[in-house]
């Protein structure tokens, strides 16, 4: 096996590295070798997805991995240093460099994503990713790679885990510090993996499922009750009201941190039959 190309080389051949630009690089080389081996064993590797190629670090590890890759990149500079860099790769049919947001591009059918993401938009790009059902390895924000995989009844469960879930098995499987990335970040980063699965509920609407999850945790503090009343805007519930009549008592008494996901699924379910939305 060749060797991987030097992270550092690669950012003073492409003389970026703007912090405004949500671009941190990554330079510790145990840490870029380590995150490709985190998809799933069974993951089809024919068809990787980058989100943000920066200098291309991740890239080379990701041409190593798998048949093919796309990369998405915004800043026209570092897209046009990766066509340059990779030219072999490109020639090759291995590599398509795509310039543009993450968040407008049409993606490419693959088979998995593999990216260390602008955590400015981590939030968008990871729900544009999630309902495309493929394993999933991002680089986050630890605060939000923590509240993605949380469990209810912690701290960092929330309206984040729920929705998340909702598309995948969600585990943190590194936490990466500051000093792994040039420029260094003013925050704490980690891995998550995510794998696609089914939840073990049903629900009647997706839309109004996560819409009704969303509601309830912008008032995590009430109970249940209370939070199912008072969100009616935001879940789109034209009579509430009969939702908490018909619910489970106990049920209500709860807060919205200790609702289980499964839960959620029921009551939004009586919701959609009752509560007129
Ligand atoms: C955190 S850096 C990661 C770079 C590289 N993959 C690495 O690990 O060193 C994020 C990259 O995403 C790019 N970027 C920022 N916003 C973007 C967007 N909306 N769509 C695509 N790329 C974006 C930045 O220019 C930057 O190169």
């Amino acid at each position: 096996m060749t060797a991987s190309r030097d992270p550092d080389a690669l950012i003073r051949r492409a003389k970026r590295g703007d912090p405004d630009f949500d671009q941190h690089f990554l330079v510790d080389d145990r840490v870029l070798d380590r995150i490709p081996s985190y998809l799933p064993e069974d993951a089809d590797r024919g068809h990787l997805l980058e989100i943000g190629g920066g200098t291309g670090a991740l890239t080379d590890r990701l041409l190593a991995a798998g048949d093919e890759v796309t990369v998405v990149e915004r800043d026209p500079e570092l897209a046009a240093f990766l066509r340059e860099e990779f030219a072999a790769e490109v020639d090759a049919g291995r590599l398509t460099v795509v310039e543009g947001d993450a968040l407008d591009v049409d993606l490419p059918d693959f088979t998995a994503c593999v990216s260390n993401l602008p955590y400015g938009v981590s939030s968008e790009i990871a729900f544009r990713l999630l309902p495309e059902k493929r394993p999933l390895v991002l680089m986050f924000q630890k605060e939000f790679a923590d509240r993605m995989a949380a469990d209810p009844g912690t701290d960092e469960y929330g309206r984040l885990s729920v929705t998340a879930g909702h598309y995948a098995a969600v585990e943190v499987v590194e936490d990466v510090p500051a000093a792994a990335f040039d420029p260094r970040p003013r925050v704490e980063s980690a891995v998550v993996r995510c794998t696609p699965r089914d939840p073990d509920y049903t629900v009647p609407d997706e839309a109004f499922f996560l819409d009704f999850v969303t509601a309830c945790f912008t008032q995590r503090r009430k109970t249940m009750r209370n939070a199912v009343r008072n969100t009616a805007h935001i879940s789109g519930l034209g009579d509430p009201d009969a939702v908490v009549d018909a619910a489970d008592e106990d049920l209500m008494s709860k807060r919205a941190g200790t609702v289980t996901p499964a839960e959620f699924a029921e009551l939004a379910a009586l919701a959609w039959e009752v509560g007129e939305p």
